[in-house]
């Protein structure tokens, strides 16, 4: 799928969270996308899943089914796990069985005659994965997945978000904790400054670019200036005689 030039605010008169976003998501991709707080990260997962629409620009080619697990799963639904994943089952018309597989894998059997609002965040969490993975979507989008997961869930998470890729599927992701960084041929996007840009393999977003300034002074300054820069944290590098 892509974004073309794609613009979003929230409100007619507030100030844009994104803008210019040009993108290409291909099938069979992950893409984590990293960010300071509240550079945009969730807003562009909501724009790609189809929850908000552009203000400018184009979304297009979006898989039919899309399955989207927000930052924090909305518990203030008052259906027990079970019943709350069974009319997810029935609204993307996949037989009921999904529920206990999904159960299964990620660890929360024991809790699916529990109501919503008295599950732990983790456990929550959970809920808000099997619903988004239930019908294998064509497109995954997870915010901030990590967050609150016990060990063993967060253990088989990139393995799960792998075998979506595998099949096809197009996967974005927000990591914080950047359990996902490690996946093998993983694409990574930096939202910063309103915009969405592509990082190099091994670019680290916290860590700034370096280049290399020429500056000329005169000679009996040298060292005088050449200590002003150490002490203001600048490699400086004399050249030889
Ligand atoms: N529903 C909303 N209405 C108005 N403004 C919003 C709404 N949701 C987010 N924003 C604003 O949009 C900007 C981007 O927020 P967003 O949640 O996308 O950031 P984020 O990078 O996901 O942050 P975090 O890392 O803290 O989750 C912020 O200034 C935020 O206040």
């Amino acid at each position: 799928m892509r974004l073309d030039d794609v613009a979003f605010r929230y409100h007619r008169r507030g100030p844009w969270v994104l803008r210019d976003v040009t993108l290409s998501l291909p099938a069979g991709s992950v893409t984590e996308v990293t960010g300071r707080n509240g550079a945009g990260k969730s807003t562009l997962l909501r724009l790609v899943a189809g929850l908000r629409a552009p203000r400018r620009g184009s979304v297009r080619d979006r898989p039919s089914r899309v399955g989207y697990a927000p930052e924090r799963f909305p518990v203030d639904q008052p259906f027990t796990v079970r019943a709350y994943l069974g009319h997810m089952a029935a609204i993307r018309r996949v037989p009921e069985d999904v529920i206990g597989t999904w159960a299964e894998r990620l660890g929360f059997e024991h809790l699916l005659d529990v109501r919503l609002p008295e599950l732990s965040k983790g456990s929550a969490q959970k809920v808000g994965l099997a619903q988004a993975l239930m019908d294998d979507p064509g497109l995954l989008i997870l915010d901030e997945p990590f967050a609150g997961l016990d060990a063993a869930t967060r253990d088989i998470l990139p393995e799960l978000i792998a075998g979506r890729a595998a099949d096809g599927a197009t996967v974005v992701i927000s990591d914080h904790q950047r359990c996902i960084e490690a996946l093998p041929g993983i694409d990574r996007l930096q939202v910063s400054g309103g915009t969405v840009a592509r990082l190099a393999p091994g670019e680290d977003p916290d860590t700034p670019r370096l280049t290399v300034l020429e500056v000329v002074v005169p000679e009996s300054d040298a060292d005088t200036a050449e200590t002003k820069l150490r002490a203001d944290g600048y490699t400086v590098r004399r050249p030889g005689p």
